[in-house]
């Protein structure tokens, strides 16, 4: 039986002004700072002891998963950051107001853009300003694999490589993994843990700063979930 912990990193700055993030490397606000550091509070009365931790190539997943480890006393564990684990990417949505492009497009439309599972967002050009090509921490990524935009589908589908490669065989071995990601990344693999339809995936959420504790078998089956709030 292995333990995986998922967490969303605290509210951060976009969070707070209601803008579409995806692949932007924006910083926590001080309610996420606390957030991270309450859930290494949670994580420390669970008890749970990690010995693999993964997290994104983006700061606020990276400061949320090492304000919460140095609050649980385990910002000694190994960790990994991949980009298979940031955010779904928002394309041309990204930096625009949420509520003001409701406005714009309909909520509708935007709940769309937001939810449905496999409808892209409008996407960004490799040569457009904001464009993950001209970002030197995915340099050494084929151009081809720097999505432009990404629904949940796609986002899975680059997520889930990564699970089967490092996270997977880690809880097969027995190791307690905690991934401290985002919002979407952290659907998808939801979807994936817990066999989620399509549909149904549309109204799940997750919330900022709270681990998501799951038990499972050796098979990677689910035999518990319980969020610490
Ligand atoms: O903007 C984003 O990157 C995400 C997470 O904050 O937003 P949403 O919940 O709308 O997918």
């Amino acid at each position: 039986m292995a333990k995986l912990v998922f967490i969303r990193h605290g509210q951060s700055a976009w969070n707070l002004s209601n803008q579409f993030t995806g692949w932007v490397d924006v910083d926590l606000s001080p309610e996420g700072v606390e957030q991270a550091k309450n859930a290494g509070r949670l994580l420390k009365e669970a008890g749970i002891e990690f010995d693999q931790a993964y997290t994104s190539v983006l700061t606020r997943a990276i400061k949320t998963l090492h304000y919460a480890l140095e609050e649980c006393g385990q910002l000694w564990i190994p960790e990994e950051k991949t980009w298979r684990l940031n955010e779904r990417h928002y394309g041309a949505l990204q930096g625009l107001n949420k509520a003001e492009t409701a406005e714009k497009y309909g909520e509708e439309q935007v709940h769309i853009w937001r939810r449905s599972y496999d409808t892209l967002p409008p996407l960004l050009d490799a040569n457009d300003e904001g464009s993950a090509a001209q970002d030197r921490r995915y340099a050494h990524l084929d151009p081809r694999a720097i999505p432009g935009g990404e629904n949940l589908k796609v986002t899975l589908e680059r997520v889930i490589p990564f699970w089967e490669d490092k996270i997977a065989p880690d809880l097969i071995d027995g190791k307690n993994v905690i991934i401290a990601a985002h919002g979407n990344s952290l659907r998808a693999l939801t979807k994936y843990l817990e066999n989620i339809s399509d549909d149904d995936i549309m109204n799940l959420e997750m919330a900022t700063g709270e681990p998501v504790v799951y038990d499972l078998d050796e098979k990677l089956q689910v035999q518990n979930k319980q969020k610490l709030n």
